[in-house]
């Protein structure tokens, strides 16, 4: 698929990323990949997935499904660890996702790649690049090295931003990537937990937006009702 028709994909859409770590009670890359199936039939127009040891994740999705694939891996670590290394993205691309999700911050990588090699690598596999930052000028500087798409995902879980926007999206950096970078696509990702914060991140300017935890995690979404029964009404 070409990289314009992979953008035109997700354009105005909805992405939901189907992930579930170590532990959880759908850690299983078949389970994974029937609720990308569930996702598509809703109306998701990809599908983000890949976690620590994620590779099986992103190979069972992309049998599963015909939209774009956004793939990752992640490392159990401090600092840089989605899709860390040139040899984790140049593993999620060989797998067939038409995009590779790394860390797009200026931090230090483990392997000592800087980001433009990282993009490159992965452009001459044939994938596009979706780089999670967590500032503005980490998205400029990504979107510089090359990446074809900048999302906010990584704002509140760096040592510079954690806590910068409490429990909600961080809508200011949409806004912000958004007026920095007219040519790009910009994806609003992390803590969407509402289909009106989706559409606060539209009306901001976003390409499309992520929802992870808000859909394919039960046990969040379960726990929140529960709570529910123990506060009574708002
Ligand atoms: C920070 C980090 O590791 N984010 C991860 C990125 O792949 C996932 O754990 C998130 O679930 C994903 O970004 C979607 O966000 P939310 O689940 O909040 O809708």
């Amino acid at each position: 698929m070409s990289r314009d028709r992979v953008i035109q994909q997700i354009e105005g859409g909805l992405i939901v990323s189907c992930q579930a770590g170590d532990g959880h009670a759908l850690r299983d890359s078949a389970t994974i990949a029937r609720m990308a199936r569930a996702a598509v039939d809703g109306g998701a127009r990809a599908i983000r997935c890949g976690g620590v040891g994620g590779l099986d994740d992103v190979a069972a999705v992309r049998q599963a499904v015909d939209v774009p694939v956004i793939g990752l891996t992640k490392h159990d670590r401090a600092g840089v660890f989605i899709t860390p290394t040139v040899e984790d993205a140049l593993a999620v691309a060989r797998l067939g996702a038409e995009i590779v999700a790394l860390d797009g911050t200026s931090r230090p990588r483990p392997d000592g790649a800087d980001l433009a090699t990282v993009i490159k690598a992965v452009h001459d596999e044939g994938a596009l690049v979706m780089a999670d930052v967590a500032t503005l000028p980490d998205g400029e500087l990504a979107a510089a090295a090359g990446a074809d798409v900048v999302a906010s995902t990584l704002s509140g879980y760096t040592e510079d931003t954690a806590g910068r926007t409490g429990p909600g999206p961080d809508l200011a950096l949409v806004a912000g990537l958004r007026g920095a970078l007219p040519e790009h696509a910009i994806v609003a990702e992390g803590r969407y937990h509402s289909p009106s914060s989706v559409a606060e991140a539209v009306e901001r300017g976003a390409t499309a937006v992520v929802v992870g935890t808000a859909i394919t995690d039960p046990s969040w979404i379960t726990r929140s009702f529960a709570q529910a029964t123990r506060s009574g009404p708002a």
